[in-house]
């Protein structure tokens, strides 16, 4: 008998690794034409349309049933008038197109509509295959086709990410890492990491360049003063300040290591850091589930924990969000408790200065 969700497992990453080759290609000749702003202010560009569209034909094709809670959707790419929305349509088109129609290696099957090209309008529609609204019963996907976009246009880290979610419990977690070194010791070395996770059978990562996978295990953590934090680059995603207080309140004194993505995530399983703390910045954005499904299950299945700020689990089944949002916390078992006493120290702090009016 193969093991639970074997084929979930190969079709996405199947999906992922095709997804990828997509995007790297892209930000070799990325023009500014190429990038829109979406209605808040975040940044999208072709190669995240395209990776959505490529990754829910795959789904689709082998799980016709399967609902998907995607970041993107095609509403800024159908409008008729603008010249702006046709170029981009052309250019999705030909991305998608250019990974979807290699015939299926070895380790792939035809059922999954590999080996032929689609129309733009298939592609639109398989975009917005990405609306479901989410839930608490049944199955469905999540995929954030390109994690970190601003550390995509930088050239610094994106992750494309994809998870199965059964009863609003991630299952499967796939996430492709194209400028991750596959050595974290050796940061300029080869990169393209693919990290995956299956509930209860582990967590895994290979080299896009091989099939030699390595199981991921969170090693002990390092005397408190050596933890080292990964948090956001941008500020206004994390607050960096209240990082900072926390990390002073335990007595570690190494510096934060700042990263785009559920990267973040993927170094944590591997050892490359320690903590991944993400406190909200107090502007009433609600963590997607997209950004954390995957990375979640990796850390889990490479023994830490992941809670939110208050030590709760994160709950998946709320919708397309994580719904009130009270941060995330991302550990190895022997400190994640730590983390959380500090930041309550740290928030008792706050409020204290807050009624003295100091
Ligand atoms: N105000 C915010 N607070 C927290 N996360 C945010 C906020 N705005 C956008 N994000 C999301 O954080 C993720 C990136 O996190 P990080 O900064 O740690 O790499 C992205 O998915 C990004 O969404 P988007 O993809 O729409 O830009
Ligand atoms: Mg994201
Ligand atoms: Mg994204
Ligand atoms: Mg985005």
């Amino acid at each position: 008998m193969s093991a639970a969700f074997a084929l979930e497992k190969q079709v996405a990453v199947s999906a992922v690794l095709r997804a990828c080759q997509l995007t790297s290609a892209v930000f070799k000749n990325l023009v500014t034409k190429e990038t829109v702003t979406k209605k808040d202010k975040s940044p999208v560009t072709v190669a995240d349309y395209a990776a959505q569209a490529v990754i829910n034909t795959i789904i689709t094709a082998a799980f016709p049933k399967d609902p998907i809670v995607g970041e993107e959707d095609a509403s800024d790419l159908r409008s008729p008038t603008s010249d702006d929305a046709a170029l981009l349509r052309e250019r999705v088109t030909t991305l998608a197109n250019d990974v979807l129609t290699p015939p299926p290696s070895e380790e792939e099957r035809a059922e999954w509509g590999l080996g032929f090209g689609r129309t733009t309008t298939e592609l639109l529609a398989a975009i917005d295959r990405g609306n479901y609204a989410g839930g608490r019963t049944g199955r469905m996907w999540a995929l954030d086709p390109i994690d970190g976009t601003k550390g995509f246009l930088r050239g610094g880290q994106y992750a494309v990410c994809l998870a199965l979610l059964v009863d609003s419990v991630v299952q499967v977690g796939v996430m492709g890492c194209p400028n991750l070194p596959v050595d974290p010791s050796n940061p300029s070395g080869e990169t393209g990491c693919l990290f995956v996770a299956v509930r209860g059978q582990g967590a895994q990562q290979r080299p896009f360049s091989s099939f030699q996978s390595t199981t991921l295990r969170i090693p002990p953590s390092p005397s408190l003063s050596d933890v080292q934090f990964l948090e956001s680059v941008e500020a206004a995603h994390s607050s960096h300040g209240f990082n900072a207080r926390v990390a002073s309140t335990l007595g570690v004194t190494a510096q934060p290591n700042r990263m785009d993505s559920q990267a973040k995530y993927c170094s944590l399983s591997r050892g490359a850091g320690n903590v991944y703390l993400r406190m909200p910045t107090g502007q009433g954005y609600r963590e997607k589930i997209w950004d954390h499904a995957s990375g979640s299950l990796l850390v889990e299945e490479a023994g830490g924990i992941v809670s939110d700020s208050l030590g709760r689990p994160l709950d998946f089944g709320l919708g397309r969000t994580l719904g009130e949002n009270f941060g995330v916390v991302a550990a190895g078992k022997d400190i994640h408790s730590k983390i959380i006493e500090a930041i309550q120290a740290v928030k008792a702090e706050e409020s204290e200065k807050l009624t003295s009016g100091l």
